[in-house]
């Protein structure tokens, strides 16, 4: 289906009738949440799925976005006794907001109490107990979990969710999930994702792997594209949010932008356009009259991106009311797992920005790169999960047919000195025969290992240094962790640690790195 760019009096993105029917398509609404949980399509995999991980070591767990593998899996394996011998679930998240909104969202459904018997860690923040059963972490913290205790005794099942996003830390973690499964044949590992490729985990896993797929999505979800391309995103998407506004029925709308600064200016201006509404006037003036909807619905805008405290991402999964229409313009952080209630329709600028290393110079730099078909159809599985919804990509089909099926993983495009770091201090000698999902460039592995030499990680015959180990300990770039270091035996750690604050991108890591030092 396609949205044309009409250019009415009031220049603004127009938008087709089908994706703006008054209805609600929610016949579950009345629902309780039980029955919910019955309703979802991995519902009708349940005993499939438990009598697969009891012949399988691995089991690849694809299902369309909302079809419930994430707050539903943990929850069967806790009722059919997996914890009953106090071992624990872990569920892992490439990001913190996931973590937290999908532990909170099993303990309203299974009537737990946050930090008991379901609880989450991630990176500076721990709530859990020695009741917890189900733990939903972010991936980070897993390969934590793995340095600290190697075989991950206190777990008897992880589940590596997301796994399509090949985050440094996820693909680490499913190489290091392999080795130990080797240890421990006990051991169950769930890959899950709405858009990952099999058969690439299936030969990585071996035998001892099999698949189930998911059918079935929650609530249908129209997909719109421009009709033609777009010369502005961010002045499209801000015309596309408003028309949504004015003539589409009630819902909450997600934005995906490519960054902080584009997040923030977007939000100004429909906060802005909230209180001001262009006259007809002869004058031409704006007057404060608010942007109404047809429904007579108010705009409550919400920025949603890494850099915020998790107090201020929850905010966006506040509930704004019947009078309210929610808009909540995020960053790639909402592009996975999570479930912001209410949203109806996504907005998508088809732009994300990606790290990428240049080996030549050493140096990492964000790059805005169209999305991969796999990022767009996670956007788009933000809409459909609480009610039928509706996506707008503004970009024309024509782009969609070019794009690449999958966002290349980080560590083929990252520099991979941390995870060489890492490695080496879990006990890994040979890189060279460590078994990657997908291995870093040759040149890439060879500059790597000559800037941790450098630094004093590694001696000459490439071993860890105890500077290395200690290096390894702190959750940033080997060269930020070199520093820090330096900074604390000097004498100006806190001097030090401020300056990592302006190099990194997520200011508020390192606030909390300051009080680990
Ligand atoms: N916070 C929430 N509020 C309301 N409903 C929710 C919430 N979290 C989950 N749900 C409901 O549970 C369903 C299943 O969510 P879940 O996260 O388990 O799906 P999923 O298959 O893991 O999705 P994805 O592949 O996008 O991560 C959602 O479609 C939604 O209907």
């Amino acid at each position: 289906m396609s949205m044309s760019l009409a250019e009415d009096d009031d220049k603004e993105l127009y938008i087709d009738d089908s994706g703006c029917t008054g209805a609600f398509y929610n016949p579950r609404a009345s629902l309780s949440l039980e029955q919910q949980r019955q309703a979802l399509p991995v519902y009708r995999v349940r005993s499939h799925l438990l009598y697969l991980l009891e012949i399988k070591q691995t089991l690849v767990l694809v299902g369309e976005a909302g079809s419930g593998k994430s707050t539903q899996v943990p929850q069967y394996l806790v009722e059919t006794g997996w914890t009953s011998d106090g071992r624990q679930v872990c569920v892992t998240q490439p990001r913190r907001v996931s973590a937290v909104t999908l532990a909170s969202r099993v303990c309203d459904e299974a009537g737990w109490r946050l930090g008991e018997q379901c609880g989450y860690a991630v990176r500076f923040a721990d709530c859990r107990s020695q009741a917890t059963r189900v733990l939903f972490a972010t991936d980070g913290v897993l390969v934590r979990l793995l340095a600290r205790d190697p075989l991950l005794q206190d777990f008897c099942v992880v589940m590596v969710d997301e796994a399509h996003e090949r985050t440094f830390h996820t693909d680490l973690a499913l190489c290091l999930l392999r080795k130990v499964q080797r240890r421990r044949p006990d051991l169950r590992v769930i890959v899950s994702s709405a858009t990952i490729d099999a058969d690439a985990y299936l030969k990585f896993f071996g035998d001892s792997a099999a698949c189930l797929s998911v059918e079935g999505r929650q609530y249908p979800v129209d997909i719109h594209y421009s009709a033609s391309p777009v010369p502005c995103y961010m002045a499209a998407a801000l015309d596309t949010v408003l028309a949504i506004h004015r003539r589409c029925g009630p819902g909450g709308v997600l934005v995906f932008l490519t960054g902080q600064e584009e997040v923030l200016r977007l939000v100004q201006q429909l906060r802005e356009a909230a209180i001001k509404v262009r006259s007809r006037s002869p004058l031409m003036i704006w007057k404060p009259r608010g942007c109404r909807s047809s429904s007579g619905q108010q705009l409550k805008v919400f920025a949603l991106y890494g850099g915020q405290s998790a107090r201020q991402q929850l905010r966006a999964f506040e509930n704004v009311g019947q009078a309210n229409r929610k808009v909540v313009v995020a960053t790639n952080l909402a592009e996975t797992s999570v479930t912001v209630p209410g949203i109806r329709y996504v907005v998508d600028c088809g732009f994300q920005k990606l790290r990428v290393f240049d080996p030549r110079t050493g140096l990492e730099s964000l790059a805005v790169c169209p999305v991969s078909a796999s990022a767009a159809e996670q956007r788009a599985g933000r809409a459909g999960r609480t009610q039928s919804g509706a996506v707008y990509r503004l970009y024309p089909e024509s782009e969609a047919a070019r794009q690449l099926p999958h966002t290349p993983a980080e560590l083929e495009r990252c520099d991979p000195s941390p995870l060489l770091l890492q490695l080496l201090s879990m006990g890994v000698r040979d890189l060279r025969r460590f078994n990657f999902l997908s291995a870093p460039a040759p040149g890439a592995m060879a500059r790597a290992c000559e800037l941790l030499r450098a630094l004093g990680a590694l001696d000459s015959e490439a071993r860890l240094t105890s500077l290395g180990a200690r290096m390894a300990e702190l959750p940033v770039a080997p060269m930020l962790a070199r520093s820090l270091l330096a900074g604390a035996e000097l004498g100006c750690g806190a001097d030090i640690c401020g300056l990592a604050a302006c190099l990194q991108v997520d200011v508020a890591d390192v606030c909390g790195l300051a009080a680990c030092l």
